[in-house]
């Protein structure tokens, strides 16, 4: 029997993820000694209430309310409470100590990355948060380590497992929004108050991430552009069913070239936007997801599999854990983040992409040539465009889609449709990402 020295962890918050983390060091402790050179003592667990019910019993001596003590004396700190505070606080007391952090707190990382990185970096620590994105999915690995030597130039990410199983339902099923979020509030998808999930603020916080990572310049949650699924109606799906896409809520980090100056910048946005339904992310069904990132060297890579749960978010949270104890092994400072580009970060108006835009209009003569001249004078160019007559109103729908047009031209365009004699309604304007 091999005598292996000890690395302290110290887990800070036993929810679905924490309990599961625990669970797993316990019950593979040896295998995992073999793996790193050294054994992973779990010293203790901080929980709020000792006694609460637990999906995964643990020892109750592991168990304390005094997270502050916990920390000190700790190797390794995995922070997995969730939210701002206490745990922006115990991660910079847990790097001020000597120790280093896993935490898959994407809400923390987005809002606070520069400060506890430079505390990190400072003291030689390393700050780690693959499950911040993705959940089990290696993404933020691949794009720190992989694609270290390659340049990304785009990255269009599924990184909400709620939304995507709401769109997916209304997509397969036909149901309203409303009735796929309860559907994924039974299931257990959903948050008690789901407002992150479909306001988009969750994939806002990981579209920062994965820029920041992406581009090596740091993205500022407040620079990312955030439209959630809330608007999508059964309608819009279905259109765009017919139309051969589907509607994704998509994360999207993208290098942006001025066509004046040449010089670069970065974009980061999340909406919900019309897929192809031959592209690979069109075939991301459930609560799964996936992010698509289109690298010059690489080509197009593809990493797939489930985005939330609590054993499958800890199978990532293990994964540092194992990487920071390797490296206690062979000694040496942490992996520093790299944000040397520090390119600017654009706002939405200066992208540009496709539109698909649906008009009520009157079924009349001369409508199409107005509408036409709409998109022209403000430099819209038009790729195709559909109609289809009700004979009982007489009333026609337009389905446009655009060429590449900036955002400003587009919301220029449809201020310009919404005010002419001829549209009755803007019945949808949604964006098309993915087409060739
Ligand atoms: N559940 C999931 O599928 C995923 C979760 N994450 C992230 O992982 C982290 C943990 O998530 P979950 O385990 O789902 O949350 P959870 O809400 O199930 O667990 C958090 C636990 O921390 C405890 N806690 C909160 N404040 C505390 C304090 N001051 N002292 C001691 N305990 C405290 C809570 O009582 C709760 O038991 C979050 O940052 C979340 O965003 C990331 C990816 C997926
Ligand atoms: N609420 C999130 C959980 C993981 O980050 C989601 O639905 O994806
Ligand atoms: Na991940």
């Amino acid at each position: 029997m091999i005598e292996y020295r000890s690395i302290r962890v110290a887990l800070l918050g036993a929810g679905s993820v924490g309990s599961q983390v625990a669970r797993l060091l316990l019950e593979h402790g040896d295998e995992l000694a073999q793996r790193i050179g050294a054994r992973l003592e779990l010293v203790g667990v901080a929980v709020r209430d000792v006694d609460a019910r637990r999906d995964v019993e643990l020892p109750r001596e592991l168990l304390t309310t005094d997270a502050e003590t916990l920390i000190l004396g700790a190797d390794v700190v995995i922070e997995l409470m969730g939210g701002i505070e206490p745990a922006r606080t115990l991660v910079l007391q847990a790097i001020g100590s000597g120790a280093d952090v896993v935490t898959g707190n994407k809400a923390l990382i987005a809002a606070h990355g520069p400060e506890l990185f430079a505390a990190a970096e400072q003291v030689g620590a390393q700050l780690s948060y693959e499950a911040a994105v993705g959940g089990a999915i290696p993404i933020i690995r691949p794009l720190r380590d992989s694609l270290a030597g390659d340049r990304v130039e785009r990255i269009l990410g599924i990184v909400n497992g709620t939304t995507n199983f709401i769109l997916d339902r209304m997509d397969t099923t036909g149901a309203s929004l409303e009735d796929a979020l309860a559907t994924a509030t039974e299931l257990g998808y959903a948050e008690a108050d789901p407002t992150a999930d479909i306001g988009g603020y969750d994939a806002a916080q990981k579209a920062a991430i994965l820029a920041s990572l992406a581009f090596h310049t740091n993205v500022p949650i407040e620079d990312v552009h955030r439209e959630g699924i809330t608007q999508v109606s059964a309608e819009q799906v279905e259109s765009a069913r017919k139309a051969g896409y589907v509607v994704k809520l998509l994360a999207i980090c993208e290098r942006i070239a001025d066509a004046a100056s040449g010089e670069e910048g970065v974009s980061a946005r999340v909406y919900p936007a019309l897929v192809p339904r031959s592209h690979p992310l069109a075939a991301v069904h459930g609560a799964n997801n996936a992010v698509f990132v289109e690298a010059a060297a690489a080509g197009p890579l593809m990493f797939y599999g489930a985005g939330a749960g609590g054993v499958q978010t800890a199978s990532a949270v293990l994964g540092d854990l194992v990487a920071i104890a390797r490296r206690h092994v062979i000694g040496g400072p942490g992996t520093a983040e790299s944000t040397h580009a520090a390119l600017p970060v654009l706002p939405i108006d200066r992208i540009t992409t496709r539109y698909a835009i649906t008009l009520e209009v009157a079924d009349e003569p001369g409508v199409l040539a107005t509408i036409a001249h709409v998109f022209a004078d403000h430099g819209v160019s038009v790729e195709q465009l559909e109609q289809t007559v009700d004979e009982v109103s007489g009333r026609a729908t337009l389905v446009i889609g655009t060429h590449e047009a900036s955002e400003g031209a587009l919301a220029q365009t449809v201020a310009a449709l919404a005010a002419s004699p001829v549209v009755v309604s803007v019945a949808s304007v949604l964006r098309v990402e993915g087409a060739q």
